[in-house]
């Protein structure tokens, strides 16, 4: 990824031509100047658009990837992880920025992979690049941000909606992405999207950091979450990393985060039966399993196993600026 051979850096092509280049790379998902790359602003024509969507997100070396994952797939993710944003919402993905911060050693072969990946999920997705900016970071480093816009055709399904007697559901299977679902996950656009126009979904997140962390911004204040730990949607990398812990996988379906699925509560009123059977002939790839309800507070613990009722011990999923 990085070099000691001056030719081989972006450092050797400077940043006019670096810019060009990677207008090239991201070919037609570049569109033309003035809605793309080239002038002082992007210049977007929303008047088709009354609720924009905006949210950002990166990947850093070392963080969110590692030697381990190829330069495509890297920049892969990084589209993929701002439209799980996206999907959360139930939205629609429109234009993005890309912020670019590498080290003047970062092989150029390895940057037009890198890019090439963005282009992949942006023809994929319709993600046009509209713009960006390039700056430096100290020598072995690199992270590319991304500001990606989006737009809602239904009404936009906040964290904030839930109330007691809703029903808790995951779509996917949780746990050991570390693996490879950490960049190898689909966004759930087409279901966050189905969701939101549904009626009854009342509050809807994704899961990066993991249930343990991610649930707590789904429940009203004056209520806990009752889990059905045998519910629980453990994916074959869960059981596979639990092997390699010691820990269960339960804990590793809580705590491991990068699942990139969707979190989300159904109305207490919901004909659940209906709604799965609807579920599973409008996504038959995509599992939907209930794995609890909102219940009214009544001790102090928020996260509650459903069958003992004994408060859970898993509290705390993937977090930035702390020891893990
Ligand atoms: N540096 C920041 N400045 C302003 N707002 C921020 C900043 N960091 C996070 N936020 C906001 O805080 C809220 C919660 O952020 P959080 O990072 O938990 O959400 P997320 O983007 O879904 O998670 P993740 O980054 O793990 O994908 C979001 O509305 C986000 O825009
Ligand atoms: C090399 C490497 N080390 C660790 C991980 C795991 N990881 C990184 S960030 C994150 C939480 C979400 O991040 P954010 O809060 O930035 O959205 C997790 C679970 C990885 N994928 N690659
Ligand atoms: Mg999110």
């Amino acid at each position: 990824m990085f070099t000691d051979q001056p030719a081989d850096s972006i450092y050797a092509l400077g940043e006019v031509k670096l810019i060009h280049a990677i207008g090239e790379w991201l070919g037609d998902v570049s569109p033309p100047s003035p809605t793309g790359m080239g002038d002082d602003c992007a210049l977007i024509d929303t008047s088709q658009v009354d609720r924009q969507l905006l949210t950002t997100d990166s990947v850093s070396y070392g963080r969110h990837f590692d030697d381990t994952v190829t330069a495509r797939a890297a920049g892969e993710k990084l589209i993929k992880r701002n439209l799980s944003d996206i999907a959360a919402m139930g939205g629609y993905p429109g234009p993005a920025l890309l912020n670019l911060l590498c080290a003047p050693n970062l092989r150029v072969d390895w940057l037009q992979e890198f890019i090439l990946g963005i282009r992949q999920s942006c023809t994929r997705y319709q993600v046009p690049i509209v713009g960006g900016d390039i700056g430096t970071l100290p020598e072995g480093q690199f992270t590319a941000s991304l500001s990606q816009t989006g737009y809602m055709r239904s009404q936009a399904i906040l964290r904030s909606g839930a109330q007691a007697g809703d029903t808790l559901y995951v779509t996917g299977t949780l746990g050991g992405s570390i693996y490879h679902k950490h960049y190898s996950f689909e966004p759930r656009l087409a279901e966050g999207q189905w969701l939101a126009q549904s009626g009854q979904c009342t509050a809807m997140m994704d899961i990066t950091d993991g249930i343990a962390k991610d649930l707590n911004a789904l429940i009203p204040a004056n209520c806990a979450a009752h889990i059905k730990l045998p519910a629980l949607p453990l994916s074959p990398d869960a059981h596979r990393r639990a092997s390699a812990t010691g820990r269960s996988a339960i804990e590793h379906a809580f705590c491991d985060g990068e699942d990139y699925e969707l979190l989300l509560c159904l109305r207490a009123n919901c004909k659940t039966a209906e709604f799965e059977a609807s579920w599973q002939q409008r996504f038959p790839e995509t599992p939907l399993t209930r794995i609890g309800r909102l219940e009214t507070l009544t001790g102090e613990a928020r996260y509650i196993d459903a069958d003992s009722k004994e408060a859970l011990p898993w509290v705390k999923g993937f977090e930035h600026l702390t020891e893990q």
